[in-house]
């Protein structure tokens, strides 16, 4: 029997984009991909990325988090997913433990300082984003990631070329387009994800800037597929507009599930601000892990 059997989970969102909270703090299990798939085949505990609570690691954070997609793949980062563990780690009865500052969360890509700004609203200081072509990681070496080639051409989207790429502790392919409506994510999405330019994949992010303070943003999210939102996603195209002079430092990115404010501080941070949702809660049947090891 899975040691993952009976426990209890959280179905939440954050803005449409489906979250799973686990709390396997005071346990040393950790959900293997196939465990992973298994929670995402149930639809009461379905998923984009699974958001997983371990002990803390680093002195002065409050818990470790594992972030699964949905084909069982590891993420170092989730915008929206962290906002809904901050909320499970303050409000939810079970899982909220009393802390009189704000939280710091952690993944392997840094610490997420967040602080509760109203019920249900937080933001995440995302980090600083990694620029460089190596730490994104690109396989082929730029001097300027604003601007990049993959190896993918549509014949039938010609103008897909030059995507910008950013780090958010997870990889960010962004390309500008004039209608982010336009494309169908299902088809275009999954072959730039696997583009062999992209030694760990990529999340794919069409960006329509409509204002220096203002981009329409559709994501197809490296394991997991078109999302109602991505918070990494909205981060990442912050940056690379305000790098390439598109917006400035702050601008409100508008997905499918609703919108995110954006703040790429002096001090390099990336804030996120957005809401939360939960859904449901449940427990895990013994019988999804039945061959899943
Ligand atoms: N939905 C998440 C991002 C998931 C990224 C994941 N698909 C990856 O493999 O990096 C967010 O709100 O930031």
């Amino acid at each position: 029997m899975s040691a993952l059997s009976n426990s209890r989970f959280l179905k939440m969102n954050g803005l449409g984009n489906e979250i799973t909270v686990l709390d396997l703090r005071g346990s040393l299990h950790r959900v293997s991909p196939a465990e992973a798939r298994a929670i995402a085949a149930d639809p009461r505990s379905r998923f984009d990325q699974l958001m997983v609570l371990h002990d803390p690691v680093t002195p002065g954070t409050d818990a470790y988090m594992r972030i699964y997609n949905t084909d069982g793949s590891e993420s170092g980062a989730c915008g929206n997913g962290t906002r809904c563990v901050a909320w499970a780690m303050t409000v939810d009865p079970v899982m909220s433990r009393p802390v009189d500052r704000d939280l710091v969360l952690e993944t392997k890509a840094g610490l997420l300082p967040v602080e509760r700004v109203s019920d249900r609203v937080f933001t995440v200081d995302m980090g600083p984003p990694r620029l460089a072509w190596n730490d994104i990681p690109l396989r082929d070496p730029y001097p300027d990631t604003r601007t990049i080639a993959l190896d993918t051409r549509l014949t039938n989207a010609p103008e897909l070329q030059g995507p910008s790429a950013v780090s958010m502790g997870n990889p960010h392919v962004i390309f500008w387009v004039e209608d982010a409506l336009a494309y169908d994510l299902g088809a275009i999405g999954p072959v730039f994800e696997h583009d062999p330019a992209l030694p760990e994949r990529a999340n794919i992010s069409f960006a329509q800037v409509t204002g220096p303070e203002h981009i329409v943003l559709r994501v197809w999210e490296r394991g997991a597929g078109a999302t109602r939102a991505c918070g990494s996603a909205a981060c990442a195209t912050l940056v690379a507009a305000a790098r390439k002079g598109l917006t400035g430092r702050r601008a409100v990115v508008a997905l499918p599930g609703g919108d995110l404010v954006i703040e790429w501080r002096a001090d390099n941070h990336v804030l996120m601000t957005g809401p939360t949702e939960l859904e449901h809660e449940g427990i895990l049947s013994p019988a999804l892990f039945t061959g899943a090891a």
